[in-house]
């Protein structure tokens, strides 16, 4: 990574010295592989996640089922073939493997989440299932993030929890070998996780799981969408509020997973930085491997960016963005896709005309207060942002350079370059952040600004 000399910490965001033209390949989903994780962990028999993400978010998760007994193994993958239960049996799966083998759940154990919401969510319902107390802590940003919805609700299924913090980290889960399960009543307005944490563990519950979600509406339903579809792949049994169900009212059969080979699909938000470079410079970007049918909430970004003024290809090489030199406001619900929406925002502030995001007042409790950082990020730049009570004004103005602070949040740092692209002098605090969710952010986005300068990568 190149560093400001005056200040090491600071990443100087490359302007684009034209319209870029790169092909770019994004590492794994994160969403997907700490999902594939946990439920390979919770299977019958081994199984392989292939090309998975290796970041902090996904390290710290098999670092926690290693924790608990969990064999996890890092080989060479040289099949070729993606069997059922893969997100896209189509692809060709070179490059890293895990290999994970399930095994008695113990304690004691400490869990270390950082700030990633997938581990902090998704793990303690299966401490529930360990025989023994597992003890939860991370960031000290971990501590403020919603956390209650998942600690009554395990309760009310039977697990003895100790939350020092009342409702967040730290807290222990005593583990008793067996968790009751049943019908449970959630209010999973703050985050869509807790309802995929209990679904995800509860085919191991006696009775399996019925969640009822009650309360304001539910965000990022796509990600709970990924939770059912990547149960089922792996031989659950889940009635679901779209199939005919119940609203808000979701039921997993208790019963056996099957141990599966799952390729994991790029991370689709990921990408959105380097279509976004497309879009802001008129040039055109591809993402190999773009799969055809998903329910990563990034697909939405074909849409959005189209509207934003790109337009988008799908084809066998990948997706395709170009721009048109004209960047266009735009005036959208974001509660589906509430992850892309820092990185909507950095557009929508190099636009033609006034942008409002809305639906996402629950991104104030996700890594940093998401609504006042890019608030107070884009206004120091020379913007006029504005918060609304559940999202955000943007008037774009002509922009100027400046420290943009990214408070340890990978997706500010990601926009942050983004708008590098097309202002002078934009230093980047702390762009390792990025590390969360993609592991060399800097270099791949200098590959992407000169490809021939790329060495060969393969995630
Ligand atoms: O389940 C998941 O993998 C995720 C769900 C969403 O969380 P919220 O519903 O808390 O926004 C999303 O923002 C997060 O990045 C990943
Ligand atoms: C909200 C996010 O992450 P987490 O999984 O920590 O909630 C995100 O990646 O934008």
């Amino acid at each position: 990574m190149t560093e400001s000399p005056a200040h090491p910490a600071l990443w100087p965001a490359p302007l684009a010295p034209g319209a870029v033209d790169a092909t770019v390949t994004v590492p794994g989903s994160k969403s997907v592989t700490n999902r594939g994780l946990v439920l390979a962990a919770l299977s019958s028999e081994p199984g392989w996640l292939r090309r998975p993400l290796r970041s902090r978010d996904t390290l710290l998760m098999a670092e926690a089922l290693r924790t608990l007994g969990v064999g996890i193994e890092e080989t060479a993958s040289s099949s070729s073939s993606g069997p059922a239960g893969s997100a896209d049996a189509g692809q060709q799966a070179g490059g890293e493997a895990w290999r994970i083998i399930p095994a008695g759940l113990h304690g004691p154990a400490t869990v270390d989440v950082g700030n990633a919401g997938t581990v902090m969510r998704f793990l303690p319902p299966v401490a529930a299932l360990a025989d023994g107390p597992v003890r939860f802590d991370g960031d000290p940003r971990s501590y403020e993030r919603p956390l209650g919805g998942v600690i009554d609700a395990l309760r009310a299924l039977g697990a003895r929890i100790d939350d020092d913090n009342r409702g967040a980290l730290p807290m222990t889960v005593f583990g008793g070998g067996a968790l009751e399960g049943g019908a449970v009543e959630i209010d999973a307005s703050s985050s869509s996780q807790f309802v995929s944490a209990l679904l995800l563990s509860a085919p191991r519950f006696n009775q399996g799981v019925e969640v009822r979600h009650v309360g304001a509406a539910l965000p990022s339903m796509p990600h709970i969408r990924m939770t059912v579809d990547m149960l089922r792949s792996v031989g659950a049994q889940v009635d679901t509020p779209e199939a005919g169900g119940e609203p808000n009212v979701w039921r997993v059969t208790p019963g056996a997973l099957l141990g599966r080979d799952l390729i994991v699909e790029p991370d689709l938000s990921n990408a959105q930085p380097f279509l976004a470079a497309a879009l802001v410079t008129g040039g055109r970007v591809t993402i190999p491997d773009w799969p055809a049918h998903t329910t990563q909430p990034g697909d939405a970004l074909r849409e959005i960016f189209t509207t934003m003024g790109g337009s988008c290809e799908l084809t066998e090489q990948g997706l395709t963005l170009t721009g048109s030199g004209r960047i266009h406001g735009i005036d959208v619900d974001l509660s589906e896709v509430g992850e892309l929406t820092p990185g909507i925002a950095a557009v929508a502030a190099l636009a033609d005309s006034p942008s409002t995001l809305r639906g996402v007042a629950h991104l104030r409790l996700h890594e940093t207060d998401r609504l006042a950082a890019l608030t107070k990020e884009l206004n120091e730049l020379g913007g006029d942002v504005t918060e609304t009570a559940d999202g955000l004004h943007i008037r774009p103005r002509p922009l100027h350079g400046g420290i943009f602070h990214t408070y340890e949040d990978h997706r500010l740092a990601t926009a942050a370059a983004v708008i590098g692209l097309a202002v002078e002098g934009v230093e980047v605090e702390n762009v390792a952040t990025t590390t969360k969710t993609l592991p060399d952010f800097p270099a791949l986005w200098a590959e992407m600004l000169d490809p021939s300068a790329a060495p060969a990568r393969r995630v």
